[in-house]
């Protein structure tokens, strides 16, 4: 009967009116097929969807007339009725090809099939923040360079693509303040783990238990977009993840978290201040799931990809078999088409510039995989209704410069460079200081441990939050052969309590980097890139019970 029912649709004939008497009577609807259903079929009312329905599709009961009444017609939710025809998805596009975009794409063909056009545009290189630098020959990374142990995406993406990962440098770490070192590791575990003691009691150890559970909490992530589970917002996606507590750390400071959890001055000064400054740039003014994120950024077995982290994204690209538009996207607008059905439907012209071309094409879904603000994209979003709202959210300015040189570590310490066995120095939020820190790299093709030697010159990698000038780069260096620098908007300034931008910006029109308002890395591009490709692919197909549900973590436990 079901069939008969949405083949008669098929043929414009009339569907039969049913009541829901959950709505009170008030939304008697007709059974038709969502406007765009590739895969499940839903029940549509005149004007607009009903939300008992919704409720039921996902699995309530509210509305129990249309329980029966589908289980009456042995309607399956999950799979239309062989041979009637579908409504197609024809065109997605991706705007952005760092990490975020690629892996979306990556994604969004997994979920929606060999068929449909993928184009992915870049204004830039392909890997946008994930880039290199080339010293004499040698190239080293200069955007995002540190991969955590557990970062499964990354790890995956480098297992499937055919790449291969290099342990990061993890040379001795010391803290100058401006005046002197007073924080000094050693290469003995035992004379640190009593050094720390000594100066902070037991509150490093305390610090490695707190990040530790944040983390373990994390990785309920991944079991979840395993399952194929999306979320429609950042703040829904920490909250499934350990709730009102875990959501909470996104909207206090780290300062707050931390000083209530009876962290001392000295030992946030110290050490946890500096860690903020080497990862993000900020203070421990920072929310607390950056601060959890930045703190994991210390953890040993850190990794990057050997040749460079941005191979991971044109590894992406290519498997993802999308076409690479290198263009400047210049505004997005929402339109009207035919399509070859005969119906109207809804579609998003994107307006692109190649060379001194101006060209545009017509989208179904559309996924924006770069920082919305004026200086990073500049997209205008044209004729919406509401209109999209604007993105102001400041980043923050971040030079890195890399130099061949002899360190003076007589800035650091009275010891001169043979007795100097740091290769990172951090730095406390001092205003009289010019760099957050600097440190030993090394170049992306090399698996090694680069130590300092007195005759040799090595790489060091240098952020501060302007360019050096020639003078503080020879207050830095006895004396150098070579120095390049590259200015990034690295991360969002981060001003706890704030608010993520939306991941729905319209109907179809997704955004990705709102997750770096929860924290910005790799990995967490990797994951909006995976969750906007399983939402997109749901709201698509009308899956609204694999969005945004709770209890998630209880309910999967239970399954293999
Ligand atoms: C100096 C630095 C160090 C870092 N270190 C680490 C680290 O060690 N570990 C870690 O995990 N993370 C690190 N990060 C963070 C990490 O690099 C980023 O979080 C991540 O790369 C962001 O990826 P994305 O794809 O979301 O954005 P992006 O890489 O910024 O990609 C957006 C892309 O969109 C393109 N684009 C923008 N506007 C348009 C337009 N209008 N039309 C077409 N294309 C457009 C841009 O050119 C860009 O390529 C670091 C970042 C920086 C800057
Ligand atoms: C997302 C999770 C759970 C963990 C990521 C941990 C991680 C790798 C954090 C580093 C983040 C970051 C923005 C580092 C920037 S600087 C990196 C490095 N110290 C350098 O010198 O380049």
């Amino acid at each position: 009967m079901a069939a008969t029912l949405f083949k008669m649709r098929a043929g414009k004939a009339p569907l039969p009116l049913f009541p829901c008497i959950g709505h009170k009577g008030a939304c008697a609807g007709r059974l038709v097929p969502p406007q765009r259903t590739v895969r499940a079929w839903g029940i549509w009312l005149w004007g607009k969807k009903c939300n008992n329905l919704l409720l039921l599709l996902s699995g309530g009961s509210v509305c129990p007339d249309l329980e029966l009444l589908l289980s009456s017609l042995q309607l399956s939710l999950a799979s239309p009725s062989p041979g009637f025809p579908k409504l197609s998805i024809t065109a997605l596009a991706v705007i952005g090809a760092g990490i975020g975009g690629t892996s979306a794409a990556y994604y969004l063909r997994q979920k929606f099939g060999k068929d449909v056009k993928i184009d992915v545009f870049e204004k830039g290189k392909v890997g946008g923040r994930l880039a290199t630098l080339n010293v004499q020959g040698q190239e080293f990374e200069s955007g995002g360079s540190v991969i955590h142990p557990l970062n499964l995406h990354m790890k995956r993406f480098v297992k499937d693509l055919g790449l291969s990962a290099v342990q990061s440098p993890s040379g001795l770490v010391g803290v100058y303040n401006g005046e002197t070192l007073v924080y000094e590791e050693s290469s003995w575990f035992i004379i640190n783990m009593i050094k720390l003691i000594w100066h902070y009691g037991f509150q490093s150890l305390r610090m490695h238990m707190w990040v530790e559970d944040i983390l373990d909490k994390f990785m309920r992530i991944y079991r979840y977009q395993s399952h194929d589970y999306a979320f429609s917002s950042v703040e829904k996606l920490l909250h499934s993840l350990g709730g009102d507590d875990y959501l909470g750390l996104f909207n206090r400071s780290l300062l707050e978290t931390l000083q209530k959890a009876g962290f001392s001055e000295k030992f946030l000064d110290e050490i946890i201040t500096p860690v903020m400054r080497v990862n993000y740039g900020q203070t421990t003014n920072i929310n607390g799931f950056v601060g959890a994120v930045s703190m994991a950024g210390t953890d040993p077995g850190l990794w990057a990809v050997k040749g460079g982290n941005k191979l991971v994204c044109s590894r992406l690209l290519q498997a993802s078999r999308s076409n690479l538009v290198s263009g400047l996207v210049m505004s997005i607008e929402e339109k009207t088409r035919t399509k070859q059905t005969g119906n109207p439907s809804k579609v998003y012209e994107v307006v692109y510039q190649t060379g001194s071309e101006t060209h545009s094409d017509f989208y179904d879904i559309v996924l924006v995989a770069t920082p919305l603000n004026r200086k990073m994209s500049n997209i205008n979003f044209l004729n919406f209704d509401p209109p999209i709202e604007e993105f102001h959210q400041h980043y923050e300015p971040l030079v890195t410069t890399l130099i061949k040189g002899e360190l003076n570590s007589t800035v650091f310490s009275s010891r001169a460079l043979n007795e100097f066995h740091l290769g990172t120095v951090l730095t406390t939020d001092n205003p009289d200081l010019f760099i957050n820190s600097i440190g030993l790299v090394s170049p992306v093709e090399e698996d090694n441990n680069p130590q300092p030697k007195a005759d040799t010159a090595h790489v060091w990698k240098i952020f501060s939050a302007a360019a050096l000038t020639k003078e503080q780069i020879l207050k830095l260096f006895v004396s150098y052969d070579y120095a390049v620098k590259q200015s990034w908007l690295a991360y969002p300034h981060y001003t706890p309590p704030e608010k993520c931008p939306s991941i729905i910006l319209h109907d179809q029109l997704y955004y990705l980097n709102g997750i770096e308002f929860a924290a910005s890395a790799m990995e967490m591009s990797a994951i909006a890139g995976y969750n906007a490709a399983l939402l997109a692919y749901h709201r698509w197909n009308g899956n609204t019970h694999m969005i945004d549900q709770e209890d998630l973590y209880e309910r999967l436990k239970t399954e293999l």
